[in-house]
């Protein structure tokens, strides 16, 4: 049987939570002041040399239902979402998200960092500042010479090991349908210039058919130096707090042994002392739990939770930010990654035995291969309509750099797909990176396991359901026109009326100048209505505890620290004020690196 370390009462500095960003402060720290006692406590399990952390292919295993690397939490129903309790998966083991997610690699424009500066008053957190600590921490393999990218860094970056034609065929006919918006191979370069013009090939954290992650290449190097201890099935219940004349201190944390790893062990809470500081890095949807728990939050909040206020800090939890993202399947001719969502036997095991020889196949792939970021024209304005002109007018219109979504064509779908026939899917995706809703989470009471109260606020502002519209339209008149295309899957579309111009009835592509589908009003509500139903999570959380003034709402200064504690700083997703338009993990990243040199310089460790 595993059993959990020993562990020293007192360490200089604990992390509750061990996830992405963690790994890599710790695992600098560690490598730059050997003799700091470090403490890391990761409510989930080891991931250390282990396989399914380390071959691309996995990545949808670890949202099985009965995964142990992940976290799922359960919004309460929403009539924005057709009544529906959406489910947020999380990262729940050592590396956090970057242990299990889908390795998509692409970064936020300029202007979604420079907004933490110029709109929330952050020093030190603009593009300028943050960009360069992303490309230090990168290798691209793909042209380790091209601008926008890093060369030396560790986590490396590549096309993986293998791509699907269905990328190909997005890349092709992309931009011969959208003629205004060439071809580009670039990701990364949102000038003013170039933005709304990439049909890019998507690239993956992957080294040698391997998942590059932030455990691996940060903290697990360190793991021989013995003043770093990782917990593992350690999770944090709240904070240990001092109250004295000057204030309140954060000394410490306590803990339990987590049932999911440890079922057989005691459940004791123990408490640690951190003699310098404690760093909360459990996540978005990690970390306000914690703080409420120990006091710190809104009056009404933990009034309902029975916990005691000790200081009052009403925005923890209450500006959850999701992404809210389309998942449209539409069915193919071409090879998709559907038989291993399925399970396949005889696939897998071919999967395996191609990975065994030359780290190729879908073992090194994901099946998402090439996006599109995409910014409306004047023209394309109209047709979303007056739902959105005034989200348009407020956000967009004066940051040229903002894109509306992501589109992309997946190849498969990323499902469960028990109860659907046996296809090959290409799923349109749709990924609206900032919308305008925003949801909270808080804790319902102080026990560490009991479901928290979730909003994802998933739609309350039609205006998203507007932008999810037209992406829904462009997507489809997209995918319609390339070769693979085999029809809509009509029970995950919209139920257009009988006789509807919109109706799916195709069987295989349309012509380039085919003419594109024209919608009623009546047509636009089905589309509404299937949005409510099927929108979904693209799994990133972030924003809730976030880097703002205290009477904004803010629970963390551009320092990190925590308003009104000592000794207790926030590194980790839950601390961007605003929402970003891309897959989390590069933010992630550069947050770490910077709350890095913000804890190195307060520690001495460097000038
Ligand atoms: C399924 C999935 C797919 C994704 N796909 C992509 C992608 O393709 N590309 C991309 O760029 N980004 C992707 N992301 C997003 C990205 O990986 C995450 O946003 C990022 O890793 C978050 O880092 P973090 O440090 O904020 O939190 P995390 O990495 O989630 O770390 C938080 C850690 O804290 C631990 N924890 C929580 N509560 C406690 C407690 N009470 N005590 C102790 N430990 C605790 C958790 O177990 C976890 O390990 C994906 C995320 C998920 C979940």
């Amino acid at each position: 049987a595993i059993t959990p370390p020993t562990l020293d009462s007192e360490y200089d500095i604990i992390f509750a939570g061990g996830g992405t960003t963690a790994s890599i402060i710790a695992g600098q720290l560690s490598s730059n002041a050997p003799d700091l006692k470090i403490l890391i406590l990761e409510a989930g399990p080891t991931t250390r040399e282990r396989i399914e952390h380390i071959q691309p292919g996995r990545y949808f295993t670890h949202m099985e239902p009965f995964s142990n690397t992940e976290q799922f939490t359960a919004s309460k129903p929403s009539d924005y979402v057709a009544g529906r309790s959406v489910v947020i998966p999380s990262g729940r083991c050592v590396g956090g998200g970057s242990s299990v997610n889908f390795m998509l690699y692409n970064r936020p424009s300029a202007s979604d960092f420079d907004d933490w500066v110029t709109e929330f008053g952050n020093s030190g957190w603009s593009s300028e500042d943050l960009i360069p600590l992303l490309e230090m921490s990168e290798t691209y393999e793909v042209n380790p010479q091209g601008n926008n990218h890093g060369s030396s860094g560790p986590l490396h970056v590549s096309f993986g090991g293998k791509s699907f034609e269905l990328a190909q065929e997005f890349l092709d006919i992309g931009p011969q349908v959208e003629k205004n918006r060439p071809l580009s191979d670039e990701g990364n370069d949102f000038t003013e210039a170039s933005l709304n013009v990439d049909w890019v090939r998507w690239t993956s954290l992957r080294r040698c058919g391997s998942i590059s992650a932030s455990k691996h290449h940060y903290l697990y190097p360190q793991e021989n130096n013995s003043n770093l201890v990782i917990s593992t099935g350690s999770r944090v219940v709240r904070l240990v707090l001092s109250e004295e004349n000057e204030g309140i201190t954060a000394t410490g944390v306590e803990f339990i042994y987590d049932k999911h790893v440890f079922p057989d062990y005691p459940t004791t809470t123990q408490s640690i002392t951190a003699k310098k500081m404690v760093i909360l890095s459990a996540g978005a949807m990690g970390t306000p739990l914690i703080l409420e728990r120990s006091g710190i939050g809104a009056q009404e909040v933990l009034h309902q939770a029975n916990i005691h206020q000790v200081v009052d800090l009403p925005g923890v939890g209450s500006s959850y930010q999701g992404i809210e993202l389309l998942l449209t399947p539409y069915t193919t001719d071409t090879e998709t990654f559907d038989p291993l969502f399925r399970n396949n036997a005889t696939i897998w095991a071919e999967a395996l035995r191609q990975w065994d020889i030359d780290r190729t196949g879908f073992m090194a792939a994901n099946g998402v291969d090439a996006a599109i970021k995409i910014r409306p024209t004047e023209a394309e304005l109209q047709e979303i309509g007056i739902e959105f002109t005034e989200r348009w007018n407020d956000f967009y219109a004066n940051k040229p750099d903002k894109p509306l979504f992501w589109l992309s064509a997946l190849a498969g779908l990323p499902a469960d797909q028990s109860g659907l026939p046996i296809l090959n899917f290409m799923s349109g995706g749709c990924f609206l990176g900032y919308p305008e809703s925003m949801g909270s989470l808080h804790v319902s009471s102080d026990d560490p396991y009991a479901p928290p109260n979730f909003d994802t606020g998933f739609l309350s502002k039609q205006s998203d359901v507007a932008a999810l519209r037209w992406g829904y339209k462009k997507g489809r008149e997209i995918l319609r026109r390339m070769p693979g295309f085999r029809g809509a899957f009509v029970p995950a579309h919209p139920q257009f009326p009988e006789g509807s111009s919109a109706a799916l009835n195709e069987t295989g592509p349309v012509s380039l100048d085919a003419p594109n589908v024209v919608y009623s009003p009546e047509d636009d509500e089905a589309i509404d209505i299937y949005i409510r139903k099927f929108v979904g999570t693209s799994w990133h959380s972030l924003g809730t505890a976030p880097m703002k003034a205290l009477k904004e709402g803010g629970v963390v200064d551009d320092q990190l620290n925590v308003y009104g504690v000592k000794a207790l700083k926030i590194a980790d997703l839950s601390i961007p004020p605003s929402n970003l338009n891309a897959n989390m993990y590069s933010t992630t990243i550069a947050i770490a690196q910077k709350a890095y040199l913000i804890i190195a310089k307060e520690l001495r460790i460097i000038v």
